[in-house]
């Protein structure tokens, strides 16, 4: 089957051409023409003239499903939609023009064949590459408003703006869809089945963007698919948004599959949250700046407590399990940070080349050095020292040792047993702090982004997505997409690169571990589409 596609260069958007016989032919439901395709749909494609800044082009479904090994794919990984598993599902007319905010909006709708582009520095012959499908209000809508019956939950730890984004799923969804039963799951994944639920309003919601946490409270383990998926059955609940990291998801897409073994016309909606920035796939998470910003808080006070005194050594650790990102950002972004040390990135402390070395360089040149510390950074020597046995929490994360603790102890030992100098030490750990405080301004506006996105997607009939921008443009990605790797800082790219040169930090480059470490991140890098550098 053909389709004809036409772009503009300055657009990160592409857009099917709208014939109706094409939509005839393609699927009955013009407006999610796309869903017949299976995820990962490929389509191979043959270039035509470009002319000045738009180009047509035709491409060809492939036949097989699999993969076009031509060089200029065109992929669109969608998302399900409720009428793949669900016979004869009616359709009615998207309630949302006749809203006051809406009513003089000159596009209300999103073009249903909008897709956003995952790789945007492309060359003039680049393949075109993989695409999601764009968020936004779709003409027709799956649900009358009087028939939703929604939940949301909460899961996994906490991070700035998840109440607001509960704010703005409830208020989104009467205000524009005037839904009114919205239920709030208590107590994260198992919620679902050992507590009540709460009515959300409005009125209820009002002002709880203004506070750190969740208004519905948050867990760990308790993941029981079936029960929960009973549990939604038994409610009558019929779209499910669920707020959580990376092993929210990997919780929200068995629901989904549960929910479409069943045959339920249920919607799950995933809202990627995490602290860690560690989520596939997104730019950014959200409250992920907020955290930064509060995090300069504590290297100022740790940079102002050991300028005060002669050698002084300030260490901050800062939240990051497997990812080093908010140290990497909150080091770039303070400029007092001598050394970042990150989970990716090995470090060792003796001889030549090593931390002991570079701190006594930075206290004979400016007599005081602060070092931020992500919590996952030198886990190995840690676990090594102290004899540690592996300690889980209820999800299964590894539960990490205070490597700033470590640190601190190794130092001041080095320093006054070996090297015979004083030094001050100064630990501060805000760990916590960074991530149970509200949401900056923009993160407010960016949770409201998603809180929408998510609204419009489950009113469309779409399920198993995650929301979440993809080149600043908010997309529906297939949830298994954003679990099937977790967001690491890449050594190898530019930003770690800029961070080595603002602090000018050994690169530790000369140990064995980290020579393998960035020969990995090599190879895994010639794998991954993501495009990491800014
Ligand atoms: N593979 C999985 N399948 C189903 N459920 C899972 C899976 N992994 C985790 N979960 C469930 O997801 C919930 C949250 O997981 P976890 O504690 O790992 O936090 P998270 O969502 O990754 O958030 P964060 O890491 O940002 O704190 C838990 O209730 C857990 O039981
Ligand atoms: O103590 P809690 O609540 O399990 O959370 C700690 C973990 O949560 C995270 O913020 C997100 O996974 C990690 O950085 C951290 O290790
Ligand atoms: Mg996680």
């Amino acid at each position: 089957m053909e389709i004809a596609l036409g772009f503009s260069s300055q657009n990160l958007f592409l857009s099917r051409n709208s014939s109706e016989s094409y939509h005839k032919k393609i699927n009955p439901i013009s407006s999610f023409s796309f869903s017949n395709f299976a995820l990962r749909k490929r389509f191979s494609l043959k270039r035509q003239p470009i002319s000045r800044q738009h180009c047509s082009i035709k491409c060809q479904a492939s036949t097989n499903g699999g993969i076009d090994q031509q060089n200029d794919d065109f992929i669109l990984e969608d998302v399900p939609h409720l009428s793949n598993f669900i016979p004869d599902l009616p359709s009615y007319p998207n309630p949302l023009k006749k809203t006051p905010g809406y009513a003089i909006v000159k596009k209300t709708f999103v073009n249903p064949e909008d897709v956003v582009a995952q790789k945007i520095v492309v060359q003039k012959d680049s393949p075109r590459g993989i695409h999601f499908r764009r968020t936004g209000p779709r003409e027709k809508v799956c649900f009358k408003s009087e028939e939703v019956r929604a939940c949301i939950v909460t899961c996994g730890g906490l991070c700035p703006g998840i109440n607001t984004v509960i704010r703005e799923i409830v208020c989104g969804l009467s205000s524009m869809y005037g839904v009114d039963q919205i239920l709030g799951i208590q107590g994260g994944y198992r919620g679902f089945y050992s507590k009540n639920t709460i009515q959300l309003t409005p009125k209820s919601v009002n002002d709880i963007h203004k506070r750190g946490g969740t208004i519905l409270q948050t867990s760990r383990g308790g993941h029981d698919t079936n029960k929960i998926v009973d549990n939604i059955q038994d409610r009558g609940i019929n779209q499910v948004y669920i707020i959580g990291g990376d092993g929210t998801q990997k919780g929200a897409a068995a629901i989904y599959k549960e929910v479409e073994r069943r045959g339920l016309k249920v919607a799950v909606a995933g809202i990627p949250k995490t602290i860690d920035n560690d989520i596939a796939v997104i730019d950014k998470s959200f409250g992920f700046d907020t955290a930064v910003e509060e995090a300069q808080r504590a290297i100022n006070a740790a940079h102002v407590e050991v300028e005060s005194v002669e050698n002084g050594v300030g260490i901050v650790k800062l939240m990051g399990r497997y990812s080093g990102f908010i140290a990497m950002h909150a080091t770039l972004a303070s400029r007092d940070v001598d050394c970042c040390l990150i989970p990716e990135s090995p470090f060792y402390l003796e001889g030549h080349g090593g931390l002991f070395e570079f701190v006594e360089e930075r206290l004979k040149e400016n007599r005081h050095m602060v070092i931020v510390l992500a919590e996952g950074a030198g886990q190995e020597y840690l676990a090594e020292s102290m004899h540690a046995v592996d300690e889980k929490d209820a999800s299964g994360n590894k539960l990490l040792l205070d490597v700033g603790l470590w640190l601190t102890q190794k130092i001041k030992d080095h320093f006054t047993n070996v090297r015979k100098m004083d030094i001050t030490m100064k630990y501060i750990d805000p760990t916590y702090m960074i991530r149970a405080i509200p949401s900056s301004a923009s993160d407010n506006i960016y949770c409201t982004l998603l809180a929408q996105s998510a609204v419009h997607g489950a009113m469309a009939g779409f399920t198993g997505f995650t929301v979440g921008p993809v080149n600043s443009r908010q997309a529906y990605i297939p949830i298994s997409r954003v679990t099937e790797t977790q967001n690491t800082v890449k050594l190898t790219d530019r930003m770690w690169a800029r961070l080595l040169a603002s602090t000018n930090q050994p690169s530790f480059l000369n140990c064995e571990i980290v020579q393998k470490k960035i020969n990995k991140q090599t190879s895994d890098d010639i794998n991954d589409i993501k495009i990491t550098s800014m």
